[in-house]
């Protein structure tokens, strides 16, 4: 898969093949965004056209609304499932202030008709253009013949519209186990372990690695990615072939974001990336605990 960085009006100076084109923001790769995808394949592959996808960075939100945003997944991740699904080109458009005040024409002249574009496969309720005001129903009429269009219609599971914002919802709530049905896989994090330094919990192997004597360990979520809300969970840990399954407990969501890994962890290497895979919440057991508490205290 080949990647290019767009900044407004500066395009690849070797423009592609011709292409089919799916649009979109792609937070996720949930099976909305699968589905979409795995159709411009389809079309690509009969059409005997390479297949691009055209994502934006920062999210609109973010530059439109001002403020932090919740991602999913970093950009990293993202090409990495694009490249997974058999996208040829992706195109990484930087969305800032100027790019945001393109029209919904201009939009399509220069970054789809102008980079060689002759099919586009996106989503019912896609937008584009200044204040979203382009929509599935003028793309067509503003790509004056270019290119064909296919909308792929809405992808629900039990009546509720696979999306990044449910999928952040479920994570709101800390409904962690849940998210595998709409992203088709468990929601992972990609952080550091890193050994809370306390001289009477560290050890310091031999080669120099810290350990800690508690398992008690700290993560550091890699920046703007999202977590669950406060609260237990029954996590994975992966590293490179290592697997744990571990207790993490979500302290606080702040700007220091810190997660205990309670388990007997042999991955003690300090500050080393690796994902936290979220299996379950552990709140129920927690209730359960309070409730036998409750009822050990006795009446007066
Ligand atoms: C040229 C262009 C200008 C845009 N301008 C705005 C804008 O002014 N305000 C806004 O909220 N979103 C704006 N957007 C974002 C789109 O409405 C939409 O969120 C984005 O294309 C991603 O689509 P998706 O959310 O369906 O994946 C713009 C998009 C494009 C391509
Ligand atoms: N459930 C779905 N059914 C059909 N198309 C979808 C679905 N979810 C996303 N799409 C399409 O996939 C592309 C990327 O969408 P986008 O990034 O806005 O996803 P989203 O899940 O709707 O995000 P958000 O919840 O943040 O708005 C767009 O073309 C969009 O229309």
């Amino acid at each position: 898969m080949e990647i290019f960085y767009i900044k407004t009006a500066n395009f690849p100076s070797k423009i592609p093949d011709e292409t089919v084109l799916a649009l979109g923001f792609f937070d996720g790769v949930h099976l909305g965004h699968q589905q979409l995808i795995t159709k411009a394949k389809e079309i690509s592959t009969r059409k005997k056209l390479q297949l691009a996808v055209m994502t934006f960075y920062p999210h609109p939100k973010e530059i439109v609304q001002g403020g932090k945003f919740n991602y999913l997944m970093t950009l990293e991740e993202k090409v990495k499932k694009m490249e997974l699904l058999g996208v040829d080109y992706l195109y990484v458009v930087n969305f800032n202030k100027e790019f945001a005040r393109l029209s919904p024409e201009t939009f399509v002249q220069q970054y789809i008709s102008d980079l060689n574009v002759k099919h586009v496969v996106a989503g019912f309720d896609y937008t584009y253009g200044h204040k979203g005001m382009g929509t599935m129903d003028t793309i067509k009429e503003h790509g004056n013949g270019k290119f064909e269009v296919t909308v792929l219609p809405k992808v629900e599971l039990d009546g509720i519209k696979i999306s990044s914002t449910h999928i952040r919802n479920l994570l709101l709530k800390g409904d962690v186990k849940q998210i595998k049905s709409f992203m088709g896989s468990v929601y992972e994090t990609l952080g550091q372990l890193v050994v809370p330094f306390s001289e009477s919990n560290v050890t310091v192997r031999n080669d120099g690695a810290y350990m800690s004597n508690n398992y008690i360990y700290t993560f550091v979520p890699n920046n703007h990615c999202s977590i669950p809300c406060t609260g237990k969970y029954l996590v994975e840990v992966q590293s490179f072939n290592q697997r744990e399954t571990a207790i993490a407990e979500v302290i606080s969501i702040g700007k220091e974001i810190e997660i205990q890994l309670c388990s007997q962890l042999e991955l003690g290497y300090n500050n080393r990336e690796l994902y936290i895979k979220w299996l379950d919440s552990l709140e129920n057991e927690k209730i359960m605990i309070e409730q036998q508490t409750k009822e050990l205290v006795p009446a007066r």
